[in-house]
């Protein structure tokens, strides 16, 4: 188990790069599945996720020629189905939660996929319902193995389009479901879809492998099974998880930073959040200049009641950055609820910030509220683990604005989706050992 040893109280300056997105990248990749024609990915962040669901892709049969330190080209014209039923498969997929989105382009091309139950954060329950019930509703059948942790199959000689209100907005369900009804017979209808900017990219993506889609971007998708999908090319957005934990990073410890070509467009209403922590922004064309504010005040809402920042399935605010907003308050002038509504166990780790010096009230497992300390006192350096990996950023970000020296175990957390972090900030004046 790695660690960080960090030394607060610096300020950074300079430009920083967002890497390619995660979550967009386990979507991406698990669509190569779908042609035995060359895609070719670009901007795929070198993380560890990614990197564990490239290998398994390779395991399974997938042709992984990489063009450069970003660039991969895929064909999936030996594709071995059979490799799903292996334990070497059920351990590796175990081990990250993007591994559950090639079941869908594995039902739609193969007739057939399995997994173990996937990985990922341990932020709460995270429940599959809503892939098996649209897979059920395009007529496959699905079989549950309580056996070893937990085994899921599903099987059709052929898959119907039909009408499906999803039972959540299910942001790896709705990824799942859309590309096992690409190659369906007739329409799939999906009402209820998410939409955040991954499953739009997603969605392009298959389009431009000759799939039909409409309503993209909406959530009511459209599709009209295609006989065969093509080989393409795809670029990944720039993170937006990512350029959110820049700019609250920024604005905690006084930094004045460039996040640049950040496809300002694409990130919704993260930038507003950010704003109504007295957070300055400057959009710079596709660049994000977050100045070293000594002060920022948070707003309160119209009515003068104290502002909440709650999540919400896009385009509402992404739960990714709610620990992010949370860690930025800190050191606010004012008051905000953070309500995660979606996950049970995401801010638990207010435990340590308290240790460090913040003022925080656990509500209840859903919300806290911060008191921000208006930089009256700093934060101290402590030793503490990393319980998932937004709130390991979180934690990070608080380390490096504390006096002293902190430690944080458990990096594994941070690498899953954060790239070469410690090279990345060190470069702008962070002071960041792996020990
Ligand atoms: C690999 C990947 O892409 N992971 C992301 C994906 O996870 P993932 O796709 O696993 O998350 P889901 O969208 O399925 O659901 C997330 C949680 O929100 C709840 N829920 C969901 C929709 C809804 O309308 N109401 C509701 O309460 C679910 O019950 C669950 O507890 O989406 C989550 C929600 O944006 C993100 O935190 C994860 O980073
Ligand atoms: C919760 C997250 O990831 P995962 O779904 O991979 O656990 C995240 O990216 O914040």
């Amino acid at each position: 188990m790695a660690s960080f040893k960090i030394t607060g109280g610096r300020r950074l300056s300079g430009d920083i790069y967002p890497q390619g997105a995660k979550n967009e990248a386990l979507q991406i990749l698990c669509a190569v599945l779908l042609t035995s024609e060359p895609v070719t990915i670009h901007n795929i962040p070198d993380i560890r996720d990614v990197n564990q669901l490239i290998d398994l892709l390779a395991d399974l049969g997938v042709g992984v020629e990489r063009l450069s330190e970003s660039s991969v080209r895929f064909q999936a014209n030996g594709v071995q189905p059979e490799y799903l039923e292996t334990e070497v498969f059920k351990r590796k997929a175990a081990a990250l939660r993007g591994s559950v989105m090639l079941l869908g382009p594995m039902l739609g091309r193969f007739g057939k996929g399995s997994i173990s139950r996937p990985g990922g954060d341990k932020i709460g329950r995270r429940r599959l319902d809503t892939h098996f019930l649209g897979f059920e509703k395009l007529g496959a059948t699905f079989h549950y193995d309580d056996a070893d942790g937990g085994f899921f199959r599903v099987e059709a000689a052929e898959l119907h389009g039909a009408y499906m209100l999803l039972d959540e907005a299910s942001v790896t369900g709705t990824a799942n479901v859309v590309m096992a009804a690409v190659m369906a017979k007739g329409t799939t209808t999906i009402y209820n879809a998410a939409c955040e900017p991954y499953l739009q990219q997603l969605c392009k993506m298959l389009n431009r492998m000759g799939a039909r889609i409409s309503g993209v971007g909406s959530n009511l998708l459209t599709i009209e099974g295609v006989d065969k999908l093509h080989g393409t090319e795809h670029t990944m957005l720039p993170d937006m998880i990512e350029i959110g934990s820049f700019i609250g990073l920024a604005a905690m410890t006084q930094s004045e930073i460039t996040i640049r070509n950040c496809q300002v467009a694409e990130l919704g209403i993260i930038p507003d959040v950010f704003r109504r922590l007295g957070i300055k922004l400057e959009i710079r064309g596709d660049d994000i200049y977050v100045p070293s504010q000594e002060k920022y005040r948070i707003e309160t809402f119209m009515d003068g009641s104290s502002m909440t920042v709650a999540d919400a399935p896009w385009p509402g605010f992404t739960p990714d950055l709610l620990s992010i907003v949370l860690v930025t308050a800190i050191q606010a002038q004012g008051t905000v609820l953070i309500h995660q509504k979606m996950f049970e166990s995401r801010l638990f780790f207010v435990d340590k910030l308290i240790d460090m010096g913040a003022q925080i009230i656990l509500c209840d497992p859903h919300r806290a509220t911060v008191i921000g300390l208006n930089r009256e006192s700093q934060l101290r350096g402590i030793r503490m683990t990393s319980p998932d990996i937004r709130a390991g950023v979180a934690l990070l970000i608080a380390a490096l604005s504390a006096k002293g020296t902190s430690i944080i175990d458990n990096i594994e957390q941070i690498d899953r989706g954060y790239q070469h972090i410690d090279k990345r900030l060190n470069a702008i004046g962070a002071l960041i050992e792996r020990v």
